[in-house]
């Protein structure tokens, strides 16, 4: 998620230049410029991670649309100028310094690793700091996120260091601290650090007190007595910077303007869309382009609608797209009736565009997190088995169009009945969670990674040879074998045992996966905590 500082520049200049443009013709429309902009700027903040500029542009972008009105609220009065005036100030002041800092953007691990060679070394370590009076309870968790990439250095509250290199995230451990106090540090740190995640550790869990953290600048709460692992969970996912691909709708409308306007809002927002004329173009364009939502007119001329949201739902594959109709009508039983017919949410003519897209986005969140629940696995969050088999076959289908190697790997932790019954079956998750936590951090965006079952992951390493194959397996091998899982006051290592076959060597997805759970079987009777190549 890097961030150019051009772009950031340009997006805060774009937002001046709307402030200025309402000061100079303070009309409703020009109010409306102002906050799309503030909206949209707030929005990319927070898609580029830069938590601290973020939740300013947000409280911007919150007085704005409480002063947002109709044509007689505007010019707004002059102690409200003032204040926005001010806050715009202070935004664009912290902007200004962050770009000068040369201040790193958070999640630059992956953005680096994504075109990098298969037996590259990837992802240069990411950096956490803890904040607090140094508590032994730290040191396991420390060892723990080391193994996944993850450096940590501790400071006390006292010498916290200044923020020329921002780290990713500053865990700000509050134990001793009234609430009060830890706000007052909490707001301190907020001030100094744009971009960096703040959590809180060791938070009294009452609701006061969580408020009073959060509205101080954190960006999540772990209260007293968290277990560990949902900690490194939270640090693990937060440096896994994954960016989300764009949000994309389909803008169904017969009117041309219309169609324009919606899709400048959208774009003013990061969310793509195309825009079709034709209802009847609607169930290939659906197939073909594959959006999050649909937004739809209401009337068109040879149909409504409501008769092509229903035969939208016709199908099982857009059975759960959501649907927004988009209409001048403000019949409230019409509307009733359109979301009864398979329409999730109704929004009249004109729109306001900060509605539309906080509508449209929270909407696909949903749809996308319903979707990942349907795709992936629960406990690891990689590709469940059915998904990862049809990556595979994607992936197998475009190494076969380009003519370039494939090698496909099972990896099946060792003895892990023995794990279980040791030391518990959430400790046994725990060691799955692990091993899923450092295949993600060390395979490239572009390899396939899911669980197949339960011990055992899937891998497609798409352009890697058998050889470069061995290597990047047999290192994480090597590295998971060192891993010390903790249990009481004391820890336990655990292997895998892992089997590699290639395309073209064998150029069908199931007899691919065979053939490497053969070579696992092969790496199991020769003892285990080893890989096999099937050449
Ligand atoms: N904790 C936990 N255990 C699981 C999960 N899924 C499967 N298991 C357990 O994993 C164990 C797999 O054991 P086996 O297939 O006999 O193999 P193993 O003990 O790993 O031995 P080898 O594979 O021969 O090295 C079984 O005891 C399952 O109950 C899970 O999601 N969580």
């Amino acid at each position: 998620m890097f961030c150019p500082p051009a772009e950031l520049q340009k997006k805060c200049e774009a937002l001046d230049a709307n402030w200025r443009a309402y000061r100079a013709a303070p009309r409703f429309e020009q109010f409306v410029e102002f906050a799309i902009t503030v909206s949209s700027f707030a929005e990319f903040l927070h898609s580029k991670g830069l938590s601290g500029l973020h939740q300013i542009a947000r409280d911007l972008e919150q007085q704005a649309l409480s002063l947002f009105g109709d044509e007689l609220s505007h010019p707004v009065p002059e102690h409200v100028f003032d204040e926005l005036a001010s806050r715009i100030a202070g935004l664009t002041a912290r902007v200004a310094g962050y770009i000068e800092n040369g201040s790193r953007p958070i999640e630059e691990r992956r953005a680096g690793s994504q075109d990098s060679d298969p037996a590259d070394d990837l992802a240069p370590p990411r950096r956490v700091w803890f904040i607090g009076d140094k508590s032994p309870a730290w040191r396991d968790l420390i060892t723990q996120l080391g193994y996944f990439g993850v450096r940590v250095e501790v400071f006390g509250w006292q010498n916290v260091p200044n923020a020329q290199d921002e780290p990713a995230i500053l865990m700000l451990d509050t134990l001793g601290l009234s609430a009060t106090e830890a706000s007052r540090r909490i707001k301190m740190i907020r001030a100094r650090f744009s971009a960096s995640n703040l959590l809180g550790l060791n938070i009294e869990a009452d609701f006061s007190c969580l408020q009073a953290i959060l509205g101080a600048g954190c960006d999540f709460c772990f209260v007293r007595a968290t277990p560990q692992p949902a900690i490194m969970a939270k640090i693990v996912e937060l440096n896994g910077g994954e960016e989300e691909a764009p949000y994309r709708v389909l803008v169904v409308e017969d009117s041309l303007t219309a169609s324009k306007l919606v899709q400048r809002t959208l774009g003013e927002n990061g969310i793509e869309s195309l825009a079709i004329a034709q209802p009847r173009e609607v169930l290939t364009t659906l197939k073909r382009y594959q959006p999050d939502l649909i937004l739809m007119d209401m009337h068109m001329p040879d149909c409504t609608g409501v008769e092509a949201a229903r035969v939208i739902r016709q199908h099982t594959e857009f059975l759960s797209i959501p649907i927004v109709y988009l209409s001048g009508e403000t019949d409230v039983a019409l509307q009733i009736e359109a979301l009864r017919l398979g329409g999730d949410h109704f929004l009249t003519k004109p729109f306001n565009p900060v509605i539309l897209n906080a509508i449209v986005k929270s909407k696909i969140e949903r749809y996308r997190s319903l979707r990942r629940s349907m795709f992936h696995d629960s406990l690891t969050g990689l590709l469940n088995h059915t998904s990862s088999k049809q990556r595979l076959d994607t992936a197998l289908n475009l190494a076969m169009a380009e003519q370039e190697p494939m090698a496909v790997a099972m990896i099946d932790i060792d003895h892990f009945k023995k794990v279980n019954d040791s030391y518990g079956h959430p400790v046994g998750d725990q060691v799955i969670r692990s091993l899923a936590w450092l295949l993600k951090q060390r395979l490239r965006k572009s390899d396939i990674l899911g669980r197949y079952g339960g011990e055992e992951f899937l891998v497609a390493l798409p352009g890697a040879t058998l050889t470069q194959a061995f290597q990047i397996l047999d290192r994480i091998r090597h590295d998971f074998s060192q891993i010390k899982h903790p249990f009481n006051e004391t820890w336990f290592n655990t292997t895998f045992s892992s089997g590699v076959a290639q395309f073209p060597l064998i150029s069908n997805g199931e007899a691919l996966v065979k053939q490497a759970d053969e070579a696992l079987y092969e790496a199991k009777r020769a003892g285990r905590d080893r890989v096999v190549v099937r050449g």
